[in-house]
């Protein structure tokens, strides 16, 4: 067999079981313009209705990943797939949730969900029920004329959620999505925000979230990729099989972070 035949059939094998996947990344390199070798030889596996997590030391290239996921940036190695389809440009089926809380000043909450609908083909009225049924999702019936200077910073962060909802994606990427919210308000948000995003009403078949708590990641997540050195590679995957909603002081639960902390040793800096 040539080289060519051989890299016809891994391709052909490598999509096949990525098709068993909601988004499965493989064997992804990637180094950014000026030469910075990021990510060699990463694999991220998301299956049906998983809540997957990605952690690992600030500047590891967690944002990059998610970017990578969502077609926003072109490995240079490897490849993403959806559903074994390869994604090789942003798709509204990928959405990514940036930290920063987006929501625009001069539009109500549902006029910000419903701007999400505007871009696409479907009526006014279609667009007004999308979005009334994105914000009761999320928690916020009763609050759809509200403006975003007469909300919290939380509720900010619901109607950004009912947005990306509204606009029926398949795959949410999150990129520390609780950053910005204080203590007491994040923790409102990360219990209520598995069952919104997982209930029969969404679309959605899967989840990644970036974070550098290692509580969050371990009260939210089914499964969590550990990214470590440089350049960075997956050095570890804790699956979280504990009944929702966790409970932090749990035995389980800090065995579980004592095994993301034995992960999370320095990046070893490579040689050179
Ligand atoms: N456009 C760019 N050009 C060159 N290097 C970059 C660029 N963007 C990011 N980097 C570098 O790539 C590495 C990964 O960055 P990235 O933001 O993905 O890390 P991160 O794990 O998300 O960090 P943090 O946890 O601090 O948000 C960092 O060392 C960063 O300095």
């Amino acid at each position: 067999m040539s080289m060519d035949e051989d890299l016809i059939k891994d391709n052909a094998m490598q999509r096949a079981r990525a098709a068993q996947y909601v988004l499965s990344a493989v064997g992804i390199d990637f180094s950014y313009e000026n030469g910075y070798k990021v990510f060699e030889n990463v694999n991220i596996d998301v299956g049906q209705n998983e809540f997957v997590a990605i952690v690992g030391p600030s500047g590891i290239g967690k944002s990059t990943l998610l970017r990578i996921l969502g077609g926003f940036l072109k490995p240079d190695r490897g490849m993403v797939y959806l559903f074994g389809r390869p994604i090789v440009r942003p798709t509204p089926d990928i959405i990514l949730i940036h930290q920063s809380i987006v929501t625009f000043p001069w539009l109500t909450a549902l006029e910000n969900v419903m701007l999400s609908l505007k871009v696409r083909n479907v009526s006014d009225d279609e667009a007004e029920k999308a979005a009334r049924n994105a914000l009761e999702m999320v928690g916020l019936q009763g609050f759809e004329d509200l403006y975003p200077k007469e909300m919290s910073g939380g509720m900010r962060q619901r109607v950004a959620i009912a947005r990306a909802l509204a606009a029926s994606p398949l795959v949410f990427l999150m990129d520390e999505p609780f950053a910005h919210l204080d203590e007491l308000t994040a923790e409102g948000l990360r219990q209520d925000i598995y069952n919104i995003l997982f209930s029969p009403d969404t679309p959605l078949k899967g989840v990644v979230l970036v974070s550098h708590n290692l509580t969050e990641v371990v009260e939210l997540a089914d499964e969590i990729y550990v990214l470590n050195n440089v350049p960075a590679t997956v050095v570890g995957k804790v699956h979280v099989d504990l009944p929702r909603p966790r409970n932090p002081r749990s035995e389980e639960f800090n065995q579980i972070l004592d095994a993301l902390y034995n992960y999370l040793t320095p990046p070893k800096v490579r040689k050179l």
